[in-house]
């Protein structure tokens, strides 16, 4: 199937001569979760913006369901949502109003009853008459979001959308993600917190300094380039490592009595049980056994720590 949104060296150059995009090309599929990471200033906004139409490219092109975002604008704009960093709201309008006026700015013809449907979905019903100045931030935020509903958007662009949220409201949002998923919505989110990223996406994006350092179908990448170690401590302190242990890429330390063992997880052999009789033969104790997982928070610290 065609990429629902396409990316083709998109390149931004701010008016103060800042290169915020550097020739970043990405497809992005339909119906799928991707998560952009990136440290602060690496050019998500920027590309999500562009994409929905708020900041023009310098060069390159996007397209969405096959159409131009710049030639197309009106077309593109119906199939994309924006749930924006910043709680721009008119502080004297009610919540419903809010919404429903959201899908009527969007050229779609009332629906009362979709409105309820979002309002409920995101907790706000009983909230729908209430002045949105009245409302908490996080309140505020699932607003944001059901404004972008209210229009059906086939694609949903969610720039850190749980940013400052407590811990009940970040749970929602990952359920009502999940949901609209299913529902075949394309769904893509920038955060900071790695661990949303690990609960909800399918694939994740690295973009550092305007550029994007991977995108890699998630498990994949926790297999690629997450490593796996397994510590052995020994009872009695060596010297150094035997020779009969030299197949094995070993290193020795705790003053002669911790072997640390890298091994690929994703192999279909890691080695360990042909390691434990070796030791065995050579006569060494083991006192305890751990091993330990590269998280998808090391990987990203690394990736974005070459890239500088
Ligand atoms: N209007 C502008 N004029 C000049 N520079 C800008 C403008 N908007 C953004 N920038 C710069 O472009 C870079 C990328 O910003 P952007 O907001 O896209 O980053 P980000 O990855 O979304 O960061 P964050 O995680 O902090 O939201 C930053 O260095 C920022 O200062």
């Amino acid at each position: 199937m065609a990429p629902i949104v396409s990316i083709r060296n998109l390149t931004k150059s701010y008016a103060s001569g800042f290169k915020a995009l550097k020739g970043v090309d990405l497809d992005i599929e339909q119906g799928e979760i991707l998560a952009l990471l990136g440290p602060n200033g690496a050019g998500k906004t920027t590309m999500i913006s562009i994409i929905c139409g708020i900041v023009t490219p310098s060069d390159g092109t996007v397209t969405v369901a096959g159409h131009d975002i710049l030639t197309d604008y009106r077309k593109t704009r119906s199939i994309i949502g924006l749930v924006p960093q910043e709680l721009t709201l008119d502080a004297f309008e009610t919540v419903e109003n809010t919404v429903a006026f959201s899908r009527g700015l969007h050229g779609c013809a009332p629906n009362p009853a979709l409105i309820e449907r979002i309002l409920k979905d995101l907790s706000l019903y009983d909230k729908k008459d209430t002045m949105l100045r009245q409302l908490s931030g996080g309140m505020r935020r699932r607003v944001l979001i059901a404004k972008a509903l209210s229009y059906e958007p086939k694609v949903l662009f969610l720039d850190e959308p749980t940013a400052g949220v407590d811990v009940s409201l970040r749970k929602d949002m990952w359920q009502l993600v999940e949901r609209l998923r299913a529902n075949g919505v394309t769904i893509i989110l920038t955060t900071h917190y790695i661990e949303e990223a690990e609960e909800i996406a399918d694939r994740i994006g690295v973009i550092n300094h305007g550029r994007i350092l991977l995108v890699e179908d998630k498990k994949a990448l926790m297999t690629k380039l997450g490593r796996k170690q397994m510590t052995v401590e020994l009872a009695e302190p060596i010297g150094v490592i035997p020779d009969a242990l030299s197949p094995y890429s070993l290193t020795l330390s705790g003053e002669g009595t911790r072997l640390t063992y890298e091994f690929d997880s994703s192999g279909e052999r890691t080695g360990i049980s042909s390691l434990l009789s070796a030791l065995s033969q050579c006569g060494l104790r083991v006192k305890d056994i751990s091993t330990e997982q590269s998280s998808l928070e090391d990987i990203f610290v690394e990736l974005v720590g070459e890239g500088k």
